[in-house]
This record gives structure tokens, C-alpha cells and sequence, in this order.
């Protein structure tokens, strides 16, 4: 961020930045609020930057208000004053702390380093299991963030793979302030939770392993160690250490298979998992290195962690006209041939781009094409059937969400009983262009077929899902599931905004 004039700075932001909410705050703590980085189970995270700084550098940060139902008692204030500051003292490449961070305010708040990169959920969602170097990078500098945790008495209680983020330099560590309790935790969530966190325990070191053998059997497969289905389901299965390594690479599965031990006390230390991961790197690569010692992690990062780029960052000047007085700043976003341009200087995280600000004549017209959009959107129905491919969804966790509107083919598979779910697919027809969408987190949702298990259905005579999930659940399925053809409904008023329609009712639609 570099300073332009008292009333405006620039910044490159993440592609993907949500603009605020009417409530959300313009400032949180020294920090100037830009976008929203998304909205997760413990809190708010915000794109910022921080005026005050003199440094021209990339000053773009991650502002997490935490909002947890955990910290509804003021008596985990001061629990979470300590651990914050632990957190703080903290100085390692494989873990994000916080850069400031205050306990007392309301709601609390952390602020982080902003991460480029790509979260591992989402990276193997895209591209299948992680190849055996970059895996086992994964899984020593992962073990790594956490006994640089547990160094400082901190466990971090939920690692999973949409905590971790794959930067440039490696695996990254993220979101250590809070830990969910377990009663919070749906269906597939189940995975990452050892027995005794899922029976209610704290946060410890050997709930930690086990999360870091759930996370790294599915980085290395692709798939859910545990299979997936409802939390009780998967719980009974991480219980009974009924998991499926089938396809790990082989070195990693004796510590992978400890670690998923459900006694903790059988799991291995941290210690021995690094020692482990480096033993089977070494074997491969180095195998006259008599101990695993430490400085074959960095070694292991250098060699075997490349390919991974963080998605390009887009150039906006942020007007703050009014700040002071706690008004929204205005964004404008820039054509897309300044965006190109800024492509070449990413890294530099910020630069003066004053010269392309738009005319007021561009203004103008942006304000007429805004005007045309809202004139179409308001003959746009508020209820459409559509089809959701996970494999389309640019970011399953954040959205927005891709979405096809589709019609009814007009020759329907029949008489073959309940037809497999690809099958019913493929019978609906696109009826308009993709387009993309919000979908509340507290949607209602009624699902026939994606959700169950294979045989399974909850029709009605009408051949319409009953059974009753979340927008959050389904969300989850855009991560994981099928294709799925549903009814949505749109938020009307969501429709006459400038952002994303929002979808507040699902119905997935299904007949024999
Ligand atoms: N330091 C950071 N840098 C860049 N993006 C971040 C950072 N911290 C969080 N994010 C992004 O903000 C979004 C919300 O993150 P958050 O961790 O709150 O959500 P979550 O993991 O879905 O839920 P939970 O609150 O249950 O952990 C995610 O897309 C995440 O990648």
C-alpha cells in the first residue's frame, strides 16, 4: 500500500474479495477494512490494510473478528488473552499468528499476515491426491507448525485441510485462536476430530496427530480416510480405527496408520512423526544421512515443494473520503486491462496507479451499465432449477457458487428403478448461461439423493427431497459431492444488489 493522497491509497486485493455487509465494520482496530475474506464457524476474516504504516511493502492483512459461540461466556476471555498472546511470540514459517491482536475488544479480533495462496481442501478437491515430494513436504511442515504449537502450549484443536494454506514457500498452518467445540461439527467435519475431542475433550497435542494423519491421508489419496456421512457415523468409524489408506504412499502409512490410533496413547509424538517423514524422504533421497536431523525439513520445503502460485491479486483504490467518520470506503475495482497490467508486479504488493483512475464519463457509464443490469435481474424469477458441479466451483468453501440453470430432458431414464445419481444428472438440459451465486449458510435445504447413502432417497409424491440439511451442509457437498440438480430460491432483495444473488431454499428434484 503505498500512500497517493490524504483521501486515497491503492492496494492489490485478492481476487475473489467480497464487498462488506450493510453491519460490517469500516475499521477494526488501526486497520481500515476493504472486503470479506469469508465467514467460517468462528468468526469473520477481512481484508485491511493499515494506514499508519510507513511501509511502502505489501501491508494487506487478514482481520479475523472472532464471533464464536465458544467465547459467548466472558469467562474464555481471558483463556483466549493467553493463548492470543502465545500465539503472538510465535515466529515460524508453518504457522499464521497474529501480527496484533486485542482480547478485550467486541467482538475480540486477531489480525494476521494476508496468505496468498490456496487451501489444501481446496487444492485436492481440484486436482486429486498430492504427489509423494510435495506430500511429504506437506506432512514434515505440517508436524513442524505443530510442535512449534506445542512448544508453546498451544494445541490447535482444528486442523483440517481448509486450515491449511499452500503458499509459495509451503504448507501454512491457520487459524490457531479459537478451536470450535465438537458439537458444532457436521457431517464430513467428523474427519479431523480424534475420539476423545469428539466425545468433548480439549484440544491436545495427540488430538492434534490424529488430525495431522486424517489430514495428510487425504492429501496423499484424495479421499476421506474415514469415508464420508453424517458426524455420528464417521465418529463411530474413527472409534473403531476403521480408516482407508488404500493408495498413500507407502513410506508414510506405519506413522500415518499410528497416528490415527483412536487411543491417544498409542499415537506417536510429534517428534517421531518428524523423524518419520523425514526417514522416508532420506531414504529416497539422502540415504547416507545417518539421523533425521532438522535442517532436512528446509531441505524437504526447497527440493520438493514447487508449482504452487497464489492466484493473481487485482489493483483497487480505496477512497477514504469519510473514513473517520466510520462511512463505507468506496473500491473501484479496475478494467481489465489495468488488472493485467498489474499482473506483472504482483509481489510488490502495492504501487501507485493513480493515472488509471476511471474519468467520470467511465463512471457514468458504469452507473448506466449497473442500471441495465438491475433492469434485466428484475425479470429474472426468484426461483429456477439449476445444477451444481462441484468440479466448477472456483473456490467450494467461499463461493460464490457456480451455478447452470437446466431444464428437464424430455426423455427421462425409466422403468430402471432408481437410476444412479450421474444418471439422473444427465438427464437435465442447460437452459442459460453459468452464473454465480451466495448461498446463506442457513439456507433451508431438502435433499432426495446427494446426501444419503448410494440406494438411499427422501422423496415426497412429488419426487422432491425431504430430507433436512443447511445451507452450510450443502455447501460442504460443493466441496465433496455429485453433481447435483436442485430448485433454488433467491433472496429477492439479494437480487436487486450489485453482488451475487443470494440463495436462501434448496430443493433437490428427483424421480425414477
Ligand atoms: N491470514 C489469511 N490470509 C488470507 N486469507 C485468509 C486468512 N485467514 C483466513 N483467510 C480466509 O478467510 C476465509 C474464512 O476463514 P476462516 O478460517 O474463518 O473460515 P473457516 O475455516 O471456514 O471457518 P472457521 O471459523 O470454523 O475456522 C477463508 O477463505 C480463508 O482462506
Amino acid at each position: 500500500m503505498s500512500p497517493r493522497s490524504p483521501r486515497e491509497i491503492s492496494v492489490l486485493v485478492p481476487p475473489g474479495l467480497a464487498p462488506l455487509y450493510p453491519d460490517d465494520p469500516s475499521r477494526i482496530g488501526p486497520y481500515l477494512v476493504l472486503g470479506r475474506l469469508g465467514q467460517g464457524g468462528t468468526g469473520t476474516v477481512y481484508a485491511a490494510v493499515d494506514v499508519s504504516s510507513d511501509n511502502a511493502g505489501d501491508r494487506l492483512v487478514a482481520v479475523k473478528t472472532l464471533t464464536s459461540p465458544e467465547l459467548e461466556d466472558p469467562s474464555a476471555y481471558p483463556a483466549l488473552a493467553r493463548r492470543l498472546r502465545s500465539l503472538a511470540a510465535i515466529d515460524a514459517a508453518q504457522v499464521v499468528t497474529p501480527l496484533a491482536h486485542d482480547a478485550d475488544a467486541n467482538p475480540p479480533w486477531a489480525a494476521m499476515p494476508y496468505m496468498a495462496g490456496e487451501r489444501l481442501s481446496h487444492y485436492v478437491t481440484k486436482r486429486g491426491g498430492l504427489g509423494s515430494g510435495k506430500l511429504i513436504a506437506l506432512a514434515v511442515g505440517l508436524a513442524e507448525g505443530l510442535s512449534v504449537l506445542h512448544a508453546r502450549s498451544v494445541s490447535h484443536g482444528a486442523l483440517r485441510p481448509s486450515e491449511v494454506m499452500l503458499g509459495t514457500d509451503g504448507p501454512h498452518i491457520m487459524d490457531c485462536a479459537v478451536a470450535p467445540s465438537a458439537l458444532r461439527i457436521r457431517g464430513n467435519g467428523a474427519t479431523w476430530l480424534s475420539p476423545e475431542r469428539y466425545r468433548g475433550g480439549s484440544p491436545s497435542p495427540a488430538s492434534d496427530v490424529f488430525a495431522w494423519g486424517a489430514v495428510v491421508a487425504f492429501a496423499g489419496t484424495g479421499r476421506l480416510p474415514f469415508g464420508t456421512g453424517e458426524a455420528g457415523e464417521i465418529a463411530e468409524r474413527t472409534a473403531e480405527g476403521a480408516f482407508d489408506l488404500e493408495g498413500l504412499e507407502p513410506g508414510l502409512r506405519p506413522v500415518v496408520d499410528r497416528a490415527l490410533s483412536p487411543d491417544p496413547d498409542l499415537r506417536p509424538s510429534l517428534r517421531e512423526v518428524v523423524g518419520s517423514v523425514i526417514a522416508v524422504w532420506q531414504a529416497e533421497h539422502n540415504p547416507y544421512e545417518e539421523q533425521p536431523g532438522r535442517a532436512e525439513i528446509s531441505r524437504i520445503l526447497e527440493q520438493e515443494w514447487h508449482a504452487i502460485e497464489p492466484p493473481a491479486r487485482i489493483p483497487e483504490v480505496v477512497r477514504l473520503e469519510g473514513r473517520m467518520a466510520g462511512k463505507r470506503p468506496t473500491r473501484l475495482l479496475f478494467a481489465a486491462g489495468t488488472a493485467a497490467l498489474a499482473l506483472g508486479l504482483i509481489g510488490a504488493g502495492v504501487w501507485g496507479i493513480g493515472q488509471f483512475l476511471p474519468s467520470s464519463d467511465q463512471e457514468e457509464s458504469s452507473a448506466e451499465a449497473a442500471a441495465d443490469a438491475q433492469e434485466t435481474e428484475e425479470a429474472v424469477e426468484t426461483t429456477i432449477v439449476a445444477r451444481f458441479d462441484p468440479s466448477e466451483q472456483e473456490d467450494p468453501e467461499k463461493g460464490p457458487w457456480v451455478y447452470t440453470p437446466v431444464d428437464r430432458d424430455d426423455t427421462p431414464i425409466r422403468g430402471q428403478g432408481v437410476p444412479t445419481h450421474e444418471a439422473w444428472a444427465l438427464q437435465w438440459d442447460e437452459d442459460g448461461e453459468p452464473a454465480e451465486a451466495d448461498i446463506d449458510p442457513e439456507a433451508e435445504v431438502l435433499c432426495a439423493k446427494f446426501c444419503t447413502a448410494p440406494e438411499d432417497v427422501f422423496l415426497d409424491e412429488d419426487f422432491r427431497g425431504t430430507y433436512e440439511m443447511t445451507g452450510a451442509e450443502f455447501i460442504d457437498y460443493l466441496s465433496w459431492g455429485p453433481v447435483m440438480i436442485v430448485e433454488v430460491t433467491f433472496d429477492e432483495e439479494s437480487m436487486e444488489g450489485e453482488g451475487p444473488p443470494e440463495i436462501v431454499q434448496i430443493t433437490e428434484l428427483f424421480t425414477d
